[in-house]
């Protein structure tokens, strides 16, 4: 919040809370952000392969919200995720269709979903974690939905009330209701290498679940690192334990930063093959139930190594930029991408 107000003197704090950075000032950022070159492309050290290209699922809606410690106005909301969908991201993860009395901050999922002003070409996401939630989802028009289980029996109890077992039997249903809507059913294994309650997780653990939910009729698997312990060793491990039992490119990761190795992971996890990556912009991001997890991976900073790394993306890091400080001043939170700051940075250099 301190860069925005920086950058705007004279605006008063309740303005910025409020909500709209005004257009004028939205195209003056944009137009000194697309004045700073982002990274130069460098073709790949021999023996090094990347995907050409990568999709992005932008989860700040939805995981970037959900542990706020403040009411957020669902016209906050509304507004994010517009502006989010005016960069390019394919995938937007737009709120959760989860019980209300266990996550408050998402309870107007139903109206965020009804007031997004939807583009052509993005897909509106949304978490469900059964049946109810589904059919919630389904009636305020998400575009595809995701359901969640997790590699650790300890977490899946505080997480979602139930052993992965039953879980899985929950969600059988959802993806059953899903198929009959003809709406795509992605999955997500959380703590796919460690667990705030009971630790390291091995990685046939999460090569199970991830393969329970593949073959239920999950198109999509994210193998995710809840409380951002992995490193690129324990990531690689479980995807390729995960790749044994599921295709390569089904495979997804959503990774939390706690500990600062996400873009290592990410860049691991691209050697590896895998094209799609989930991130948060600003670095919003944590679970109520995993105690100590910190935001995911910053978009910002993962556009900035695809384009350093000459993998396209179709994000466009400016408006990224407009849509993270917004969100930023609406929290009152400092922005966690590191990108984000240096841009922030420069353009406070730069001559007027
Ligand atoms: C799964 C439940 C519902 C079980 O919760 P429960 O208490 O066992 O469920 P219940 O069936 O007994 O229902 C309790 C109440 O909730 C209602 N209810 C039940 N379901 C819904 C629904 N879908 N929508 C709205 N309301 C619902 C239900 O109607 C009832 O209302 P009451 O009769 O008391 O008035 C609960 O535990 C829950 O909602 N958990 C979600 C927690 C959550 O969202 N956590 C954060 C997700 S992030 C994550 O998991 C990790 C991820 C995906 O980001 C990946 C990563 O970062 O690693």
């Amino acid at each position: 919040m301190g860069a925005l107000k920086d950058a705007v003197p004279g605006a008063a704090a309740g303005d910025l809370l409020r909500g709209a950075i005004g257009a004028a000032m939205a195209q003056h950022q944009h137009k000194h952000v697309a004045g700073l070159a982002t990274a130069a492309a460098w073709p790949p050290p021999a023996g090094i392969q990347f995907p050409r290209s990568v999709t992005i699922v932008e989860v700040g809606p939805r995981d970037g919200l959900q542990n706020e410690p403040g009411a957020i106005p669902t016209s906050t909301k509304v507004e994010f995720i517009d502006r989010l969908s005016a960069t390019g991201l394919p995938v937007i993860e737009s709120t959760s269709f989860v019980s209300p009395k266990w996550v408050p901050q998402l309870a107007d999922c139903s109206e965020v979903m009804q007031q997004i002003q939807r583009r052509a070409g993005v897909r509106y996401t949304c978490l469900t974690p059964n049946l109810k939630g589904f059919e919630r989802a389904l009636a305020a028009g998400a575009d595809e939905v995701a359901i969640f289980g997790a590699a650790s029996e300890a977490f899946s109890q505080k997480n979602i009330n139930c052993s992965i077992a039953d879980s899985l039997e929950r969600f059988k249903e959802v993806v059953a209701a899903a198929a009959a809507a003809n709406i795509p059913v992605r999955g997500y294994v959380s703590c796919a290498v460690g667990c705030p309650y009971s630790g390291k997780v091995e990685p046939q653990q999460a090569a199970k679940v991830a393969k329970a939910l593949y073959d239920m009729g999950c198109y999509e698997i994210s193998i995710s690192d809840t409380i951002g312990v992995g490193t690129p060793a324990s990531i690689a491990a479980a995807i390729a334990a995960t790749a044994e039992l599921v295709p390569r490119e089904k495979l997804a990761v959503h990774l939390h930063d706690t500990y600062g190795q996400a873009l290592a992971n990410i860049l691991a996890a691209l050697q590896m093959g895998i094209s799609v990556i989930d991130a948060s912009v600003a670095g919003l991001g944590g679970c109520p139930y995993a105690k100590g997890a910190s935001g995911n991976v910053a978009t910002e900073d993962v556009v900035y190594m695809l384009d350093g790394l000459g993998i396209k993306h179709g994000v466009d890091l400016a408006k990224l930029l407009e849509a993270s400080e917004f969100i930023c001043a609406a929290l009152g939170r400092d922005n966690q991408s590191h990108v984000a700051k240096a841009l922030q940075g420069k353009r406070a250099a730069a001559p007027a």
